[in-house]
């Protein structure tokens, strides 16, 4: 039986300002009990600039929720005009990054090259990276899926060791399901997410890959996130559009209740 815990995070995309993602975070906390962080890490990914807000509630309240950024520069300081670095994000007591999303690699032209930099600049600076892999609609309905997320988790991941790599969280999500609506099959998600865990024992050991969180991501609702959480390999949800309703992220995080 696995012994990983689940990590529901909620990508907040381009939404919620700083005061927004007070009263947000704020909200969550009110609901979330002591018995829901023991069995779920709970995480947010707000933007940039709301990070400092969400570090000093969190800080002040000790509050259990763990919250990242969407996103980190490849370089640690200097002339990289708009960038923010894994050092800024350390300081402010990050905890997480998502790296790869499909929407950097679409809207930014991300190649597995960058997201693999990024990867380890956020092992450089201790931030624990949320590698995001999937394929376009394309690919799935030439039959390549697999393949595709396969070669993605490698090029995140050239060049981390295995001690860096026990700790990496993947989010598998089809990019045609993001935001559409259109959920992945279950099963279809267990394929991809056996797979990945498949191609970390490839890469590093059996072991290893039985320790890692692999996450599902794409359209995740409270509706079907138990079906999709009981997939054997399946150890969380990235979850963008259900995460900025507060009660509704807080059904994800009770997904056993649903
Ligand atoms: O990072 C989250 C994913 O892109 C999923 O977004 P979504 O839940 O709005 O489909």
């Amino acid at each position: 039986m696995s012994t990983r815990t689940p990590l529901m995070a909620g990508n907040w995309k381009m939404n919620l300002n700083h005061l927004e993602a007070i009263a947000h975070v704020q909200k969550l906390a009110f609901a979330l009990a002591d018995k829901d962080y023991e069995a779920v890490e709970v995480a947010v990914l707000p933007p940039f600039t709301d990070l400092r807000s969400v570090q000093t509630l969190v800080d002040g309240d000790k509050l259990k929720i763990k919250y990242g950024a969407q996103d980190i520069s490849a370089h640690d300081s200097g002339a990289y005009t708009g960038e923010i670095s894994g050092a800024m994000l350390a300081k402010l007591k990050c905890t997480y990054v998502a790296v790869g999303h499909s929407e950097r690699r679409q809207y930014h032209a991300e190649t597995d090259d960058i997201v693999n930099t990024k990867v380890k600049a956020a092992y450089k600076h201790g931030l624990t990276p949320i590698l995001c892999v999937g394929e376009e609609l394309e690919i799935r309905e030439a039959g390549n899926h697999v393949a595709h997320t396969l070669s993605q988790v490698e090029g995140g991941l050239k060049d981390i060791t295995a001690e860096q790599a026990e700790t990496v969280v993947i989010a598998y999500e089809p990019v045609w399901a993001i935001g559409t609506g259109k959920v992945c099959g279950a099963d279809d998600a267990q394929e991809v997410c056996q797979a990945i865990r498949g191609k970390l024992a490839e890469l590093y050991t059996q072991e290893l890959a039985d320790q890692v969180r692999i996450q599902y991501g794409g359209s995740v609702k409270s509706g079907n996130v138990a079906e999709i959480m009981a997939q054997p390999d399946v150890d969380g949800a990235l979850v963008g559009g259900a995460s900025l309703d507060a009660d509704e992220f807080v059904k994800i995080v009770r997904f056993r209740d649903q």
